[in-house]
């Protein structure tokens, strides 16, 4: 789940509530800027089974910016690849040196089979392919995209953000996503809890939309 609020106290009062129906915790770029460090030990602390993702989009200086987030806990940081080959490798680097993950988010890379394989040779974690908000604004998804990263079956996990919502869930796994990430579809929601665990439970292709949980809602409604 994507936490893409800038209020820190909302922010863990809605990781308090979707904590138990999501694998990964990630702390979006804005509030990560907005809030810093304090956020992640403080989300840390409280949700010592949900691993945490720390979209930092990192641009410059990879090594030096990623180390204090995964000595604070994150597991996985952010890297873009639109940034210098070198910066990927700091942040590729440093989460091997904590035994953590370092993702490259393919946001505004022009060709991305090129940099995928150029990252994947470099030993990078995991591969984000990702619409960001102001291209969603735009119209755009990320459906084309994962299919052909996902093709090219290098043996990278690969993640998928951009708008991703419970109807799409299942395309998208189908398409080769290992990772689903979803924010305005479970904090838009009426109930963020039930949205994530329908999220989690499609993306873990349950056979009910929710699994148990979304079988007893559609039971009961
Ligand atoms: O990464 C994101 C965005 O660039 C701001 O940090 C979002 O968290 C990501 O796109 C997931 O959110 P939704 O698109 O709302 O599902």
């Amino acid at each position: 789940m994507a936490l893409d609020s800038l209020d820190f106290d909302a922010t863990v009062a809605l990781a308090t509530k979707v904590a138990p129906h999501v694998d990964i915790l990630e702390i979006g770029t804005p509030c990560i800027k907005y809030n810093g460090i304090k956020l992640l030990q403080t989300l840390r602390a409280k949700f010592p089974n949900n691993k945490i993702l720390v979209d930092l989009k990192t641009m410059d200086a990879g090594y030096y910016e990623a180390e204090p987030f995964y000595k604070a806990g994150a597991d996985i940081c952010t890297v873009l690849g639109t940034a210098d080959i070198g910066t990927i490798k700091g942040v590729i680097d440093v989460a091997n040196k904590y035994g953590k993950e370092a993702q490259i988010d393919l946001i505004n890379v022009a060709d991305k089979a090129a940099r995928t394989k150029e990252v994947a040779k470099l030993g990078a974690h995991i591969i984000g392919v990702h619409t960001g908000l102001d291209q969603q604004a735009a119209g755009q998804t990320p459906f084309a995209d994962l299919g052909l990263v996902s093709s090219l079956n290098l043996g990278v996990k690969v993640s998928v953000a951009g708008g991703i919502k419970p109807a799409t869930v299942k395309q998208v796994v189908d398409a080769g996503a290992n990772i689903v990430v979803a924010g305005a579809a479970i904090y838009g929601a009426a109930d963020p809890a039930a949205a994530a665990a329908e999220i989690s439970g499609l993306a873990k292709g349950s056979t009910s939309s929710g699994g148990v949980f979304g079988w007893l809602k559609k039971l009961f409604s």
